[in-house]
């Protein structure tokens, strides 16, 4: 039997959430909770959104409509809370000026990035070279070296319809510096949750290095800005 349940109903939505207040940690009365903002992206049907229920309420609703929304939702991993907002966006042909805004928004909000195609649909495919190529352009110029991106081929249950080999997708993310995997949003909830695992995983190690990045540039900047005043100071 096909349920059909409104997301908002099946997950809870914390408004507060916006794409504008971006990642943060969340300072709790006795520890620190760590916060994602996670971007599904793809093709319109390859199951952005059954990926997304799947992790967030472990069913398959089977139909989705069309609903655009960031989900809340608690996870616990390695016995810590979890806070993941996840937004599902389809992808878009609609190159205008508003749009490219509007997708630079959505990437900066990101920290992390779920780009999914069909294993039955080569166009779904096809795209996601150009996809990883503008992310990456976007956090590159905010200063992020290490994008965490994870590729997904869904469908997997639809083997005899397939048209992506699977390791046409491992080759691919290998060249991007991707983590790939082949999943069904169908037939099992395991297989997803590795996908948000696998993502957490390269999150914290991006904020990690960004951290020490950050540290070593700030040294350096400050001593190049001791170093230009004495220079002034001795002309
Ligand atoms: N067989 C099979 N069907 C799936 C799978 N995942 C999703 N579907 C079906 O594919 C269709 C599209 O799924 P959605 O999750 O709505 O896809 P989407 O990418 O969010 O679609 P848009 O909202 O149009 O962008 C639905 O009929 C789902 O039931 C899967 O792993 N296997």
């Amino acid at each position: 039997m096909v349920l059909k349940i409104p997301l908002r109903r099946a997950i809870s939505l914390t408004p507060e959430h916006h794409p504008s207040s971006g990642p943060a940690e969340l300072v709790g009365p006795v520890a620190l909770k760590m916060e994602v903002n996670v971007l599904v992206v793809g093709a319109d049907s390859v199951g952005k959104s059954a990926l997304t229920v799947r992790f967030l309420t472990r069913r398959f609703i089977g139909e989705y409509g069309d609903l655009e929304s960031i989900y809340s939702h608690n996870v616990t991993v390695d016995g810590k809370d979890v806070l993941f907002n996840i937004w599902d966006f389809p992808y878009s042909q609609d190159h205008s000026d508003e749009n490219f805004t509007e997708e630079e928004k959505r990437i900066q909000w990101a920290d992390g990035f779920v780009l999914v195609y069909s294993i039955c649909d080569r166009a779904s495919f096809s795209i996601i070279h150009q996809k990883v190529q503008v992310i990456k352009a976007a956090k590159e110029y905010l200063g992020l070296e290490k994008v965490p991106i994870v590729i997904v081929g869904n469908k997997r249950d639809l083997h005899h319809r397939r048209t992506v080999s699977s390791e046409e997708g491992r080759l691919l993310a290998l060249s991007l510096d991707c983590e790939f995997y082949e999943v069904s949003a169908a037939e099992a909830y395991h297989g997803v949750l590795l996908v948000f695992h696998g993502l957490l995983d390269r999150i914290k190690e991006s904020k990690l290095a960004t951290k020490k990045g950050t540290g070593i540039r700030g040294i350096v900047k400050s001593m190049s800005a001791v170093f230009a005043r004495r220079r002034t100071d001795s002309l």
